[in-house]
């Protein structure tokens, strides 16, 4: 299978360019310049036909959450209309699309985990422009999964475990945020998923295994909670820790709102693929082994 994704340097980008050919699957990766998705829908087109996939994964976003209520128009240029564009190219080569998108479609008031059926009502900039992306996407093509994910960590790229090592190198003691919940989520274990799904889409016309699915790394916790995890597992390899101080929101103001419960129930995705991410403790261990060890 010829997979195209979208986003040449990004965490789920670089996990399926690490995963696919241990697994038998040719990778292309397009990134910018070849593929801007703020650019014209012809562009974008020919990008992907050059290509030639199989199937196409979209995981090219603009994804700074904060920055996005400054650049409301550029959000959603790429998030949504961009995304538009890549599922409109997609249906065009006659070729399943894999979209991701996100949690913070939801506004956080639920008190259990979302399920897809659930009104959506994003608190932010960077929740609309995906909203909108989701139904461009649905509205440009049929043969497509939309795979919400959350709080995405990884060896690669800009992200909360990175960014905990980091800040631990120099400081003893953290604050973190403590009162918002979700799925903490492994790029590594989504690019996994992702594969799998894509090869059922390319097998089977079944529309079970169209739509919207909700797919994170199984269990849940607070920021808070992942900092514990994350520097109990460097400790325990020599890398640095720090002490987690835990905050409440109103204590970390962000230009964006976020969710203060944006956990997903994935029983969809495991009912229609068969597909379950692992524990997030487990994985949270081996982004941070492979993290510390390369240093
Ligand atoms: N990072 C997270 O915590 C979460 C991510 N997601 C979604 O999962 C998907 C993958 O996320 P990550 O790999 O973490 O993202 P990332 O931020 O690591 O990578 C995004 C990629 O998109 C590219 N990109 C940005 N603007 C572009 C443009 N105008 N034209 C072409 N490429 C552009 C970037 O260069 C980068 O390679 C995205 O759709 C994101 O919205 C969903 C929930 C949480």
């Amino acid at each position: 299978m010829r997979v195209v994704v979208t986003g040449a340097k990004g965490q789920v980008a670089a996990s399926l360019a690490e995963l696919a050919p241990e697994v038998g699957h040719e990778l292309v990766a397009i990134g910018r310049p070849e593929l801007e998705l703020g650019g014209e829908r012809l562009a974008i087109a020919l990008a992907l036909e050059r290509a030639r996939p199989d199937v196409i994964v979209s995981a090219a976003a603009y994804t700074a959450v904060d920055r996005a209520e400054a650049e409301p128009d550029l959000a959603f240029a790429v998030n949504a209309r961009g995304a538009g564009s890549v599922a409109a190219a997609a249906a065009a080569l006659g070729v399943p699309l894999v979209h991701l998108s996100t949690d913070y479609v939801f506004d956080g008031r639920k008190l259990e985990p979302y399920v897809e059926e659930d009104p959506v009502g994003p608190t932010g900039v960077y929740g609309r422009s995906k909203l909108e992306g989701e139904e461009l996407v649905r509205a440009a093509h049929h043969d497509v999964a939309i795979l919400r994910t959350a709080w995405v960590y990884s060896p690669f790229g800009a992200n909360f475990v990175r960014t905990m090592l980091k800040v631990a190198e120099s400081r003893d003691q953290v604050s973190v945020v403590a009162d918002q919940y979700g799925n903490p989520t492994s790029a590594l274990d989504i690019a996994r998923a992702v594969l799998a799904i894509a090869e059922q889409l390319t097998r089977s016309k079944s529309p079970q295994l169209r739509g919207i699915f909700h797919m994170t790394g199984s269990g849940e916790a607070s920021w808070a909670e992942l900092a514990d995890h994350v520097f109990a597992a460097s400790a325990a390899l020599g890398g640095p820790s720090a002490r987690v101080h835990r905050i409440p929101t109103a204590d970390y103001p962000t230009p964006a709102r976020r969710p203060s419960n944006s956990r997903l129930n994935c029983q969809r995705l495991s009912t229609a693929y068969g597909v379950t991410l692992p524990d997030w403790h487990q994985s949270v261990s081996e982004v941070v082994r492979r993290l510390v060890q390369s240093n």
